[in-house]
């Protein structure tokens, strides 16, 4: 499984039953809920990590992994788009990046 399948079969629940998808029943809900529902999961990501849970952690980011493309896919963001931003970051080191500034 890699983030494109998963993408796709988070686009493809925009035309979906919301009755037999729990995907379409949150895109349903409109891109705000998404994005609230993508915070809750990072908060709870971040909790797992200062507790140095990392079965705990693992799970949470797994989590905040769908919910991102959940809150990219209810905003019609390509996920090839974050993808192809990174790839243009990737040249340049953070330390050089933020000295540019
Ligand atoms: N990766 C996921 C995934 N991760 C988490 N979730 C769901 O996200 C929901 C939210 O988790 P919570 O712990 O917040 O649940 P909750 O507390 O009951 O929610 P609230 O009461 O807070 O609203 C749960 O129902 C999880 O099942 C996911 N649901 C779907 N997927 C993927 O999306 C695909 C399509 O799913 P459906 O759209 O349901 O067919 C699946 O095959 C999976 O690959």
């Amino acid at each position: 499984m890699t983030l494109d399948d998963l993408y796709a079969t988070i686009l493809a629940r925009k035309s979906a039953d919301p009755s037999s998808s729990w995907t379409a029943q949150l895109l349903a809900k409109g891109p705000e809920k998404c994005a609230e529902k993508f915070g809750e999961e990072a908060i709870e990501a971040i909790i797992e990590a200062i507790k140095d849970d990392k079965a705990a952690l693992t799970s949470e980011a797994a989590d905040v992994i769908y919910h991102l493309l959940v809150m990219l896919a209810a905003r019609d963001v390509p996920l090839t788009d974050v993808i192809d931003e990174l790839a243009r970051r990737q040249s340049t080191s953070g330390i050089a990046e933020k000295a540019s500034r």
